[in-house]
């Protein structure tokens, strides 16, 4: 098992490594050992989720007070993760993951507390979370999933979504006065550029 940083702090890829054999296939779906090397705290998981979907659903954004390590262990979805801290450099930027079966893969991804993360389902999805902390709906926060400040390249426009995820606000709309916000609305900086 490898765990890879992404550019956004906190989003971290866990590289599984799939045995096969005649029977089908064993994977360690993480390790805390090497999760908390890569974070540089520690963590541990309260909670585990599991969540199916129709192929076209997209849920989230959804942005949590408590850390998530997220799978697809059918199905194939597209994962993204969006940055919504306003003192972070990379504010309202993302990074993207293809999990599930191929061509998607069997690794999984890191979303510390704080970040916002979405997903696609390309086909019908079973999708699985550890969370850091007991599901409490009252300090749940999120954003829009077709924000153009974060300018996710979705595959469609017109996703199946939840009333709850269909009424959030936009994250350019929460924070109007951050000088990234600003800087995109009057043209000047794309936010794909603040993960450089
Ligand atoms: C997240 C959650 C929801 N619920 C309930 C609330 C509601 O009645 C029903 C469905 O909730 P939601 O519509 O919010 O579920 P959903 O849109 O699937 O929320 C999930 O989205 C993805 C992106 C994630 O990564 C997850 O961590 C979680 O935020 O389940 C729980 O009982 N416990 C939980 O931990």
């Amino acid at each position: 098992m490898k765990v890879e940083t992404t550019p956004i702090e906190g989003c971290l890829l866990v590289r599984t490594t799939v045995l096969q054999d005649e029977r089908g296939f064993f994977l360690e779906t993480y390790k805390q050992s090497a999760l908390t090397e890569a974070l540089g705290r520690p963590h541990r998981f309260a909670q585990g989720n599991h969540s199916r979907s129709r192929a076209g659903v997209l849920r989230g954004f959804h942005a949590e007070p408590w850390d998530k390590l997220v799978a697809v262990a059918s199905g194939r979805a597209l994962i993204v993760v969006a940055d919504p801290r306003p003192e972070s450099p990379t504010f309202g930027a993302h990074v993207t993951f293809e999990l599930g079966d191929a061509p998607g893969t069997r690794d999984r991804v890191f979303v510390a507390a704080g970040l916002g993360n979405a997903f696609y389902c390309h086909t019908d999805v079973d999708y699985l979370n550890d969370v850091s902390a007991e599901f409490d709906p009252a300090t749940r926060g999120g954003f829009s999933w077709s924000d153009p400040f974060i300018g996710v390249a979705w595959p469609t426009e017109e996703p199946a979504l939840s009333p709850k995820d269909m009424s959030l606000s936009r994250l350019s709309e929460q924070h109007a006065d951050h000088p990234a916000v600003i800087a995109w609305r009057e043209g000047r900086q794309s936010v794909a550029s603040r993960l450089a």
